[in-house]
């Protein structure tokens, strides 16, 4: 199927008619990329992207500021037509996801999530999505992270997924919540044994010494937790969930003419409004 099919959520993608410009202008690798793709076991030998980037001299081929000025891409691949857009705005996100996973785009559960502190200062990071239902966007932390102390002081949280590949964007903003005790011991225990000790040694956003003795945290819960299959939820540990209030949709378009479709939430029902580029 087509990932763009016009059935599939009021977007379509069209063939480009001849003596249009191509839509995107190759453009020259600019040095040392961080591997993607699957994490080395804990305590494995850092990766070749480790020893390059902070062992040995900067890579010859730094963008220059004026380089950066020139990289630009040029959109086309979609566009937004109201008249085919659900109702809903959660069935246009499943479609724009499916759409992401079709095209192999890298984790394409992976969000911003921004937040303010209660000395009103913004912060943002990425963190996965694990959840999604008509209630909202679920994503799993520790409880005693800045973050959530940004939520403890201001329970409303902005989210972007940024699917460049797609030349798409989708905005989420709404109030954030923790979820009960049950589903997020449920998520956490189906993570990765690994993955669940490291929630347990990992003060997470806190100051520590150096690496070791972070290694040296984890070798103690592994150890504390030797021979238990089910390592428990820590306390300090579990999900929150944005209920989207308002999302946007933006499909890159020519001339930076972007589609931008915004629904926000009523009463009973959404309402859509198409905003300016
Ligand atoms: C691709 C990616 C996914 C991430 N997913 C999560 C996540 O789901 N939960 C989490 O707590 N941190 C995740 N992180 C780490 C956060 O970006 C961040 O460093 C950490 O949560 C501490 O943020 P804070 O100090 O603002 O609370 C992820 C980082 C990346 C790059
Ligand atoms: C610190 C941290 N916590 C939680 C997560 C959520 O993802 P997972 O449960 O798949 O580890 C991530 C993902 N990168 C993470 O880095």
């Amino acid at each position: 199927m087509d990932a763009h099919d016009d059935e599939t959520g009021g977007t379509r993608r069209g063939p480009r008619t001849a003596g249009e410009e191509p839509p995107v202008r190759p453009e020259p690798p600019l040095g040392v990329e961080p591997p993607l793709g699957a994490e080395p076991p804990f305590g494995s030998e850092p990766a070749s992207f480790e020893r390059e980037v902070h062992r040995s001299a900067p890579p010859a081929q730094l963008p220059s500021a004026a380089r950066l000025a020139e990289l630009r891409r040029r959109y086309g691949r979609g566009e937004l037509v109201e008249s085919e857009l659900p109702g809903d705005p959660l069935v246009l996100f499943h479609t724009w996801l499916a759409d992401a996973l079709a095209e192999k785009v890298p984790e394409p559960n992976a969000m911003v999530v921004a937040t303010v502190g209660a000395d009103g200062v913004p912060s943002a990071r990425t963190v996965l999505l694990k959840g999604l239902d008509e209630r909202g966007f679920v994503f799993y932390t520790n409880y005693g992270s800045a973050k959530a102390a940004d939520l403890d002081a201001h329970p409303k949280a902005a989210l972007v997924f940024p699917w460049h590949a797609m030349e798409r964007q989708v905005r989420v903003t709404g109030p954030a919540a923790r979820v009960s005790r049950e589903e997020s011991a449920a998520y956490f225990a189906s993570r990765p044994l690994e993955s669940r000790l490291g929630a347990w040694a990992s003060p997470q956003s806190q100051v520590v010494a150096d690496r070791e003795s972070l290694d040296r945290a984890y070798a103690e819960t592994a150890e504390r937790f030797a021979g238990i299959e089910d390592v428990p939820l820590p306390d300090f540990w579990g999900g929150y969930r944005v209920r989207p209030e308002v999302v946007e949709f933006w499909q890159g378009r020519q001339g930076r003419m972007h589609d931008r479709v915004r629904y926000r939430r009523t009463d009973e029902d959404w309402i859509t409004e198409r905003l300016a580029p």
